[in-house]
């Protein structure tokens, strides 16, 4: 019998056993380096996204239509924070600093989504990264829930209670455009027509073919990181997002989008996968500014970390002396 998570702290099971037998890897854990650093790569990234993912609806906060609407994407944007602090924490448990990882972001050693280097030009966007974005992050992280390595795995159950309700506000918001003046719905199929190729790009590269990089995936899968390909994950989200676009009474800018009866799947057009590769290399509309918005935030946050610091450090000298 595998040993349970406390035993192994003294006695650490065999790695490739507890992989094999779906067992989760602990953070003190024996395990490869190269997992590790996967580990690391993958979850830093996806803690940056979260942070960079505040900026575009960020932006609209100060214009959204009402209150209400303003009051729930001040709570939307406040929850991309907290899942960038739990992703954090989560690859801090791998021996790595949060500062180290914020500065390989801020020099661009470290990616985040191509998703946010587009530019939130209406309201609409608001709604269309509601419906398609978080749509698409939640059918990827969904998986990760079941991810082999238990910090990881645990910060997405969270994270997607709370994406699922960030992708219906993003639907109702397009509801109700979609059902007002001719101007909104104008506007809200004009967002539809300017996310949905990117939504697409956010699984990744494909699997195989000449835009494929010879990446990631196959390793990842192998140690239960992965649970599914870019191509699978990205066509589960094809199949739910197209009735949803129906009902929405939008359409889908691809003229090759049709039900396949043979295969029970949608078909969809050929992406253009010049784009994320531009937009991944820094050459997208909005990469410059969104890094140098980040750059400055952080650096007229130095007061409130330092302030953090002082705080916690004399916190814990006052515990220190009530104990001796
Ligand atoms: C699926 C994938 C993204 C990529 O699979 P892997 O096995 O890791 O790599 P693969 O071999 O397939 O690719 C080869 C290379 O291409 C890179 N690359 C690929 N795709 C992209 C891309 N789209 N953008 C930029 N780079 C991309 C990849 O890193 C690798 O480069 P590297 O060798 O590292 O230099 C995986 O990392 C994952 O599931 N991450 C966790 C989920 C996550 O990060 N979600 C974040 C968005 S959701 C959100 O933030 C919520 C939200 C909603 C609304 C508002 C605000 C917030």
């Amino acid at each position: 019998m595998l040993p349970t998570a406390t035993e192994r702290r003294t006695t650490p099971g065999s790695f490739d056993e507890l992989i094999a037998a779906e067992q989760r890897i602990e953070p003190r854990d024996e395990m490869p380096e190269a997992y590790r650093t996967t580990l690391i790569r993958q979850i830093a990234q996806h803690a940056h996204s979260e942070i960079i993912g505040m900026q575009p609806e960020g932006s609209w906060i100060s214009r959204a239509p009402s209150l209400r609407r303003k009051a729930i994407l001040m709570a939307k944007v406040q929850d991309e924070a907290g899942h960038g602090l739990y992703l954090y924490s989560a690859a801090e448990t791998l021996g790595v600093d949060r500062s180290e990882l914020l500065d390989k972001l801020h020099s661009g050693r470290q990616k985040y989504s191509s998703i946010f280097n587009y530019p939130t030009a209406t309201w609409a966007d608001v709604g269309a990264i509601g419906w398609l974005v978080d749509g698409a992050a939640i059918m990827n992280q969904v998986p990760l829930c079941r991810c082999s390595y238990g910090p990881y795995a645990r910060a997405m159950i969270r994270v997607c209670k709370e994406e699922s309700f960030h992708q219906r506000q993003g639907f109702e918001i397009l509801w109700t455009l979609a059902r007002g003046t001719d101007a909104q719905r104008a506007m809200a199929q004009d967002a539809a027509d300017r996310w949905w190729w990117p939504a697409l790009m956010m699984f990744g590269p494909p699997d195989s073919g000449e835009a494929a990089s010879g990446g990631h995936t196959e390793q990842s899968m192998a140690w239960g990181i992965k649970r599914f390909s870019n191509d699978d994950l990205r066509q589960k989200f094809v199949d739910m997002t197209v009735p949803q676009a129906q009902k929405l009474g939008l359409s889908l800018p691809d003229p090759d989008l049709r039900w396949n009866d043979e295969r029970g799947h949608y078909d969809f057009g050929a992406i253009d996968w010049d784009e994320l590769w531009r937009v991944i290399k820094g050459d997208g509309p909005m990469n410059a500014a969104r890094i140098s918005h980040r750059r400055r935030a952080h650096d007229e946050g130095a007061w409130v970390r330092e302030a953090a610091s002082a705080y916690a450090d004399k916190t814990a000298a006052r515990a220190k002396g009530a104990v001796a």
